[in-house]
């Protein structure tokens, strides 16, 4: 017979976003996502990346309910880190980093939808 699909409550998904965002500031390996770049002082920034984001962005859209759910806010999220292995080394002190923080977001927001 057909597995009856758990009800998604989706009333606490902002909650858990602002947790999630909270963990990911918190982080040692946070600082190179922290405020958006710098284009100015990156060459090369605004041209090869159409889409920036960093978590203080990801904070205000979250303070002025831009996101309507938790996948939303996980695609912001995903955003920052691919940005920055678009245009970072993986073998640099920031592009190792955001490997870091992308291992680390997809083992919490797992572990929070799961409980
Ligand atoms: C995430 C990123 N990706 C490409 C180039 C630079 C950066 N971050 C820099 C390095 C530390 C903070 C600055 S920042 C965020 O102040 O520009």
């Amino acid at each position: 017979a057909k597995k009856a699909k758990k009800p998604k409550d989706s009333s606490n998904e902002l909650a858990v976003c602002r947790v999630l965002l909270a963990d990911l500031e918190a982080h040692q390996d946070a600082w190179p996502f922290l405020s958006p770049v710098r284009h100015k002082s990156v060459p090369g920034y605004r041209k090869v990346i159409k889409k920036p984001m960093d978590f203080s962005t990801i904070k205000e859209k979250l303070t002025n309910n831009l996101y309507l759910n938790l996948e939303n806010f996980i695609v912001d999220v995903n955003l920052v880190f691919n940005n920055c292995q678009r245009f970072n080394e993986d073998d640099s002190e920031i592009g190792r980093a955001g490997h870091r923080m992308r291992r680390f977001f997809d083992k919490r927001w797992t572990e929070l939808l799961h409980l």
